[in-house]
């Protein structure tokens, strides 16, 4: 998902306010030309007929990304999808993940690497808590199975172990090397840059920030560098057969044999970057906040479980092919993301001069969709801050005019979509059937939004018991 120059979503102008585009364009600016430029022209988006109009008009032309200094250090040395500007490079990038990366066959092919995955947190799970209820931390689980999921996608290779399995230091220390750098990325791609609203900051010299993102960035490409030299080794001497699963960068290798001038290192990088930042984070937020929202809803959670019971039963794992069927659990995710959107502020640049919501829009304005703004408006939806999954029932239309909006739409929407909704689906479907959950207090669990991190994340991580559910111990002893 893309970076997001700030989660303080209260900063922006309230949804109540009219006209319901806010533009904080400052009709005479009296600063230098330098100075002004970007803090005269960021444009705030917060009803669902402007954001259409913003994510979908072709002939004026969106979809660039403000020049974010994340963006600089995280993605411009490859020009990575996430960042890249809307182009011919572009198109080509997105061209090769839908494709190659991301689309229904290759995920297809990937689906028993997730349900390994899944199957393994369960069992971690299990030996944990089968002789007393167990308090656990959630978040470390779900980044366990996000990060190996993708990485086994990518590389063949898990990252992430538990304190029983039996290691060599060297996997030990590529291990800790890269959930160092995985848990940076996800810390500076958030973070705040002054120089990216107020460009004269830029000339000051080199920010705390920015030396962060170099040394971040020199640390990343080593280790990628590292792994894709590992696997042409491993390739070298071996045929080529079409049909023999491979990982993703195996499958980029391949091509990079007919096509070198398409399929360069430099891409190869790019796509894991991409995946690795726009696809574990989100996915990992969304199923803590899932649930958080369940822990605090027993009604609901009990109704997701009867759902599973009535679809899949106690003699089977459910199933990625299950999801289609489990329409309630759809709509608690659905729900989740509506109230607590991985993207909550959808950054683009106007490529040209253009209208938008009747607004005169200059070419370079920053256009920044609220996302969450419109999917909390208590004027489009009832009783937003209750959640409520039954709102989605029978809904067929998944943005029910742009009022829901997620995954973004458009040229720069998520392309990782159909896989989130696989992983996020199994995962927390998994999770409620196999256990039993409850709060470690009679309050509430605490809701409130942390504020460092690219996909809005919770300010104090989720903490619940868990207990195996009796029907399910015959299929979890066998795991
Ligand atoms: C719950 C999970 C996810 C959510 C909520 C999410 C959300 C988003 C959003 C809101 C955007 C920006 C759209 C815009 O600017 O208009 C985005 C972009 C993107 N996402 Fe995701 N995402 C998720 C998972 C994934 C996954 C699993 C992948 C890849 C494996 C992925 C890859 C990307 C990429 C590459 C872009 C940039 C597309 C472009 O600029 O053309 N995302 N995502």
């Amino acid at each position: 998902m893309a970076p997001t120059p700030t989660h303080n979503r209260s900063s922006l102008p309230s949804q109540k306010t009219t006209p319901q585009v806010s533009s904080q364009t400052l009709s005479q600016p009296r600063l230098h030309p330098a100075l002004a430029v970007r803090i005269t022209t960021v444009l705030v988006i917060s009803s669902p007929s402007a954001a259409e109009e913003c994510l979908t008009k072709n002939d004026v032309v969106f979809a660039n990304r403000p020049q974010l200094l994340a963006g600089k250090y995280l993605g411009y040395n490859y020009t990575s999808l996430v960042f890249a500007p809307y182009g011919d490079h572009w198109r080509n990038l997105r061209r090769v993940a839908s494709i190659e990366i991301l689309s229904s066959h290759r995920l297809r092919e990937f689906e028993p690497i997730r349900v390994d995955e899944v199957r393994l947190m369960l069992r971690k799970l299990y030996r944990a808590s089968s002789e007393k209820p167990t308090v656990v931390q959630v978040k470390p689980m779900l980044v366990d199975l996000t990060l190996n999921a993708v990485m086994r996608m990518i590389s063949g290779k898990r990252y992430c172990y538990s304190k029983d399995d039996v290691l060599t230091d060297e996997e030990k220390e590529k291990a800790h090397r890269f959930q160092e750098i995985v848990s940076e990325i996800f810390k500076v791609m958030g973070a705040t840059n002054y120089g990216d609203f107020i460009p004269i900051l830029r000339w000051l010299g080199v920010s705390k920030l920015e030396k962060r993102l170099m040394s971040l960035q020199a640390k990343r490409d080593m280790f990628m560098v590292e792994l894709i030299e590992e696997l042409k080794q491993n390739m070298k001497g071996c045929s080529h057969d079409p049909k023999q699963k491979r990982n993703l960068i195996q499958m980029l290798l391949w091509m990079q044999k007919s096509e070198p001038q398409c399929y360069t290192d430099e891409m190869i990088r790019s796509m894991m970057l991409v995946i690795l930042a726009g696809g574990t984070d989100t996915s990992i937020s969304t199923m803590e906040w899932a649930m958080s929202l369940l822990l605090n809803n027993p009604r609901v959670l009990k109704k997701a479980h009867a759902e599973i019971q009535k679809y899949v039963g106690h003699d089977r794992h459910v199933q990625e092919s299950d999801l289609s069927n489990l329409h309630y659990l759809g709509c608690i995710i659905k729900e989740t993301m509506r109230m607590y959107p991985a993207g909550p502020v959808l950054p683009h640049e106007s490529m040209d001069n253009c209208s938008v919501g009747g607004y005169h829009v200059p070419k370079g304005t920053m256009l920044l969709v609220n996302v969450w703004g419109i999917q909390n408006d208590p004027n489009i939806w009832g009783d937003p801050k209750t959640f409520r999954p039954e709102r989605f029932e029978g809904l067929e239309g998944y943005r029910d005019g742009f009022k829901l909006m997620p995954f973004g739409f458009g040229r720069r929407s998520c392309p990782g979509e159909g896989m989130s909704m696989r992983l996020v689906g199994l995962g927390l479907g998994s999770l409620i059937q196999c256990f039993d959950w409850d709060r470690t207090t009679t309050s509430d669990v605490d809701m409130s939004e942390g504020k460092e991190g690219i996909s809005m994340p919770k300010a104090i991580n989720l903490v619940a018991i868990c207990r195996p559910r009796p029907t399910m111990l015959n299929l979890l002893t066998h795991l």
